[in-house]
């Protein structure tokens, strides 16, 4: 927003010397002999709107500047109350900053509300401050203990030399946050509230009408600014700030922890779920090769049917049961002249005779059968709950289809074939004997013939 020309009378000094109070932050303090607070802000902006130049003459106390402004050596302060004393010496511009003074007393005291119910605690107040005075004027009685300024008065409370500060609410609650004194409370409202104005030396009588044209232009955005910028800390209450801060730390860590732990935990759990799939793969590939080198350990690989190894295991198991379930008959055979067919169509030819018998057969027995690779060219079939009758039919229908086998244009092969049906005091094993011979029988009877042994 335009903001209408501050008029300069021919009067008006354009250089300045100010002084401030060094120990009143947030409205006004020296840090390294640097205006800083609220009112730095505020000389800052009348420099820049009327030009007038201004030169800041430190000072170690409030009760020194007062001394310089009375005695010429400072022109102006920026921020304080109108009393009838300080009339005397200054001369006053508009209000430009508001704020209440309190009561502050340790913890455990009561909340006193309000000066009136004082009674006889002690009260420390800053020496030359306008609230002093107006306590002092309206409570005349009280137990004061001056000090030289807020922080004084802060420590003398904490330490127990008094019962009660009176200051600013602002300054004070600035001062006992940035150190952390949790063991202060505001007890209560303390006289009227600072109306803050610049009070300049009656030689300079000509800077009120410029200083006020000035307070009227300072915006309200302008003015919380301020605010904002040198009141960092917002409330006193009873919270206790170094538990919060050390409980606000442990549930930080305790929460980092757990998100830490969590994100372990995930990453474990990943590398877990990797690692069983891994587990579980090779647990499949594993009962896969169990279950390959079984079916190697109980079978011939060329043919694929059981081999001797199986049989003598299976049948040693079995053997009480298979007696007690019915007759039980042995057919024995043999390829005939099988070294010729090796011998005039080769090896593979040989081997594809073997891997076709051992198909045909197989599809023409049942559950009561078992089916093994005896050896080289030799076959039995263990028919359960079968007589040798019974295994003599069998034994044809074999033949007949083992005779239909072709293995290469005008190849065929035959085979000769001895029955035993088991005597009830012999064993499987010297049933396949009598097979075995009953099979020799055949061969020597010119072949592709069945022999029953009696
Ligand atoms: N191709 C092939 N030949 C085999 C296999 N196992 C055994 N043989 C052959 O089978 C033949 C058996 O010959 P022999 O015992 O003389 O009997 P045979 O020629 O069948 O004569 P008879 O039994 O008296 O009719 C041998 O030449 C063996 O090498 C095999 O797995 N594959």
């Amino acid at each position: 927003m335009a903001q209408d020309p501050i008029t300069i009378q021919a009067d008006t000094p354009l250089k300045i010397r100010y002084c401030i109070d060094p120990d009143w932050h947030p409205y006004e303090s020296l840090k390294q002999n640097i205006h800083t607070g609220i009112s730095s802000d505020f000389i800052a902006m009348l420099t820049q709107r009327t030009g007038i130049e201004t030169e800041l003459i430190p000072t170690n106390s409030w009760l020194e500047t007062i001394e310089l402004l009375k005695s010429g050596q400072c022109d102006l302060t920026p921020i304080l109350n109108k009393t009838t004393e300080r009339e005397e010496f200054l001369y006053f511009s508009e209000v430009w900053y508001r704020a209440p003074n309190v009561l502050l007393s340790l913890k455990d005291e009561p909340f006193l509300q309000g000066l009136e119910n004082i009674e006889n605690r002690t009260v420390a107040m800053t020496e030359g401050y306008r609230i002093t005075e107006y306590v002092l004027k309206h409570y005349p009685d009280i137990n004061a203990s001056l000090v030289a300024n807020e922080v004084e008065g802060i420590n003398a409370v904490i330490n127990n030399e008094v019962d009660v500060f009176i200051g600013s609410m602002l300054s004070t609650n600035n001062y006992i946050q940035s150190n952390g004194y949790d063991e202060i409370k505001i007890a209560g409202w303390a006289g009227p509230e600072d109306l803050l104005r610049v009070g300049v030396t009656k030689q300079n009588q000509a800077l009120i009408p410029i200083i006020d044209q000035f307070i009227a232009q300072i915006s309200e955005a302008e003015q919380i600014n301020m605010f904002r910028k040198w009141n960092n800390v917002s409330y006193i209450d009873n919270t206790n700030y170094k538990l919060t801060k050390n409980i606000t730390l442990f549930f930080s860590v305790l929460l980092m922890t757990g998100f830490i732990y969590h994100q372990l935990v995930r990453k474990f759990n990943k590398q877990l779920i990797v690692q069983n799939k891994q587990l579980e793969s090779l647990k499949t590939k594993l009962i896969k090769t169990n279950q390959e080198l079984l079916f190697l350990t109980h079978h011939d690989l060329l043919t694929e049917i059981y081999n001797r190894h199986y049989f003598n295991q299976a049948i040693s198991n079995e053997e009480n049961d298979l007696s007690q379930n019915g007759p039980i008959s042995v057919v024995f055979f043999d390829i005939d002249h099988f070294k010729s067919i090796n011998d005039i169509h080769g090896h593979s030819v040989g081997d594809m005779a073997l891997k076709k018998l051992a198909t045909t057969i197989k599809g023409l027995l049942d559950e009561r059968h078992t089916f093994v690779r005896w050896g080289g060219e030799e076959f039995i079939v263990l028919c359960r709950k079968t007589n040798k009758r019974e295994a003599n039919l069998l034994c044809q229908n074999l033949n007949n289809h083992i005779k239909n086998i072709v293995l290469e244009p005008d190849v065929k092969i035959t085979c000769s074939y001895g029955i035993a049906e088991k005597l009830s005091k012999e064993t499987i094993m010297q049933c396949i004997e009598r097979a075995d011979q009953a099979m020799y029988q055949a061969k020597t009877n010119g072949r592709d013939c069945i022999i029953v042994a009696t």
